[in-house]
């Protein structure tokens, strides 16, 4: 709803969206408005040449004037279009990267206003819907966003021509004037219909063509190799494919259906323009005897002229578009920020401190949710305590890790550090105290120091490696050509190395560790590693965790054991709360879901593999 109000009614209108590209354009790159001039000067500069050498040439044979100042004339009018020809070839092609360095600029605040804003809106359909129609308005050459240049020039032209046609013509009857304006203006309103029709249904046409990309690039996505082969997904993708080519095919012939329309009015139109100049030129030449080069003057001007008429109106409905755009992407750059950054208490980072963490009556809301995820949920994360979180699948979770880590702010309720609310700090300060590792990765195409470091130089190599080996990580990378040098991922290199779910992950954690932050946040941290390396991560988890305060997700329960306080959510609640013995002997909820986890271990391969009686093996139990 909000995103089709946004649409629907611009908030910056286009003199004000004119003085805003003026403005980046005067920050960036100042060639541009005047390159808009000059391109405009000699175009229309050119046009007015071609309009006079005819006539002139003509007036100069009919006089019986000397050929060879006829032939000068010749040539200086031939020197003068390719002087002003020139100019605007050189200027169209040698300046197309100062209008591309603006257009640049406005992709760089969109994407500096989408990785900076506020993490809720990045779980808003509208925003994320208004980022991606900003990101269209920048993406090419041809985009709205650099066109704008090009229409401010072709406007620039139009009027130049106008003015000096009109002062050509001022000599005739005015309502002659009046009626290849007055036929221009209804071309261009039944041309503006069209528009019209193309920009209302804008939507319905991008959807059409985005489903029928989508389905058309499928087979080709590595992604979906396996599944499409394993499940024989070929017929049916291609049955999609064709359906959506059908409704494309749809589309377009109704575009074109309304355009033929357009055409024909204007074809007619033109021609009535034209009947009734013609014949009333036809006429004064015969009642007031103008001369051959006079009347083919008029009769150049009157045709030329309501091509400039309808050249204005056509430009100013394209810069009317193109202001549309650029009036949503100032929408999406001024998009409320619900926390604080800039405009926030600072908070620095104490040396040595560790925080305490307080959810006071917390109930947590996902927009457009019907219920609350969370609710009222009181926890103190002690200074230095590691806390264990478990729960079912859905049980609210990482939803309290982002509420912990200021992803999310309460619905109700306050989130405190060591007693004072978190909404007042400048966000990113206080992400500043915590490290992840996140269930989803961000993995970089870049080296494997350069991810576990997050920065392109000054990389503490030593520390690098000291985090790799306490991920269990660093003799993987010691094995791969280049070490922590080794490029990952293939987007960008193609020698790149893929590494493993698992490997990802202690990569992840590798970087955590860097960090070295205060607080340390785990959500299934060790979910892709195998038994081993989960046991590894384990043992060091002490040593990992020593001098912080710690939240760790997991699955098996049994991995929770060496934390100082385990938490089990359950309908988003806090259902109950204590160690894992105590939670064991209170005979409750995370006591039954050990006993399913622990159930095959103790009846199997726990048996097989030495683990305790009691199921309490560090490395037992699946996953709920
Ligand atoms: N962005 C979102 N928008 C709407 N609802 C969401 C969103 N993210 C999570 N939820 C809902 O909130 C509930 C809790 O999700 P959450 O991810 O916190 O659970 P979890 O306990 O971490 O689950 P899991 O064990 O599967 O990781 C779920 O019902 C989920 O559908």
């Amino acid at each position: 709803m909000e995103a089709e109000a946004r649409s629907a009614k611009p908030r910056y209108g286009m003199w004000s969206n004119t003085g805003f590209m003026l403005s980046i354009a005067w920050r960036v790159s100042r060639n541009v408005p005047f390159a808009v001039t000059a391109m405009a000067v000699c175009a229309s500069g050119a046009a007015i040449t071609e309009l006079f050498i005819a006539p002139v040439i003509l007036g100069r044979i009919e006089s019986h004037a000397s050929a060879s100042g006829t032939m000068l004339a010749i040539a200086a009018f031939t020197a003068v279009l390719m002087a002003l020809n020139g100019a605007h070839e050189y200027l169209d092609t040698c300046k197309v990267f100062d209008r591309t360095e603006v257009r640049d600029n406005l992709l760089w605040s969109i994407g500096r206003k989408t990785a900076g804003t506020s993490y809720i809106n990045t779980l808003d359909p509208a925003f994320r819907a208004a980022e991606r129609k900003c990101s269209d308005a920048c993406n090419s050459n041809w985009a709205p966003t650099e066109r704008f240049w090009s229409t401010w020039t072709e406007i620039l032209t139009n009027v130049i021509g106008f003015a000096v046609y009109l002062a050509v013509l001022s000599g005739l009857d005015p309502r002659l004037i009046a009626v290849v304006i007055a036929t221009a203006a209804a071309s261009y309103l039944s041309g503006r219909r069209i528009n019209e029709w193309g920009y209302r249904h804008r939507e319905e046409g991008q959807t059409a063509l985005k489903r029928f990309d989508y389905l058309n690039d499928l087979g080709a996505k590595r992604e979906y190799a396996k599944d499409i082969r394993i499940f024989g997904l070929r017929p049916w993708i291609l049955e999609l494919r064709a359906g959506a080519l059908r409704t494309l095919a749809a589309f377009h012939a109704r575009r074109e259906r309304t355009t033929m329309w357009a055409n024909v009015i204007d074809v007619a139109l033109t021609f009535a323009r034209n009947g009734v100049a013609y014949a009333y030129l036809i006429w004064i030449t015969l009642a007031q005897e103008l001369s051959a080069s006079q009347f083919l003057l008029y009769f150049t001007a009157i045709s030329g002229f309501g091509m400039w008429v309808t050249g204005i109106l056509d430009q100013f409905a394209e810069l009317n578009k193109e202001s549309l755009e650029l009036s949503q992407i100032r929408e999406f750059l001024d998009w409320p920020e619900p926390f604080a950054f800039e405009d926030g208490e600072p908070l620095q980072r104490r040396i040595g401190h560790a925080y305490q963490i307080t959810l006071d009556h917390v109930s947590f809301r996902y927009p457009g949710a019907g219920v609350d995820t969370l609710t009222d949920v009181n926890l103190d994360i002690h200074a230095g305590e590691r806390l264990a979180v478990v729960g079912l699948n859905g049980a609210g979770k990482t939803t309290l890790i982002k509420l912990v880590c200021g992803f999310l702010d309460p619905t109700a309720g306050r989130v405190l550090l060591d007693g004072e609310d978190i909404r007042r700090y400048d966000r990113r300060d206080y992400y500043e105290l915590f490290a992840a590792v996140f269930q989803d990765f961000s993995v970089l195409d870049s080296t494997i120091a350069q991810n576990v470091a997050q920065r392109f130089d000054g990389i503490d190599r030593e520390r690098v490696r000291a985090c790799l080996h306490e991920a269990g990580l660093a003799d993987a990378v010691d094995a791969l050509p280049g070490g922590p040098d080794a490029h990952i991922g293939r987007a960008v290199y193609e020698d790149g190395v893929e590494l493993s779910g698992g490997q990802t992950q202690r990569l992840m954690l590798a970087r955590a560790l860097y960090k070295d932050a205060p607080i340390l946040l785990l959500d299934e941290p060790t979910a892709a590693l195998d038994p081993i390396a989960e046991n590894d991560i384990y043992l060091h988890y002490n040593r990992m965790t020593a001098g912080r305060t710690s939240v760790f997700i997991s699955h098996r329960l049994a991995s929770t054991r060496f934390c100082d306080r385990i938490i089990f959510l359950s309908d988003g609640r806090i259902a109950e709360q204590g160690t894992h013995e105590s939670l064991l002997a209170a005979g409750g909820g995370y006591a039954r879901l050990f006993a399913v986890q622990s159930k095959y271990y103790r009846d199997g391969v726990a048996g097989d593999t030495g683990g305790d009686a009691d199921g309490t093996d560090a490395a037992e139990g699946g996953t709920l």
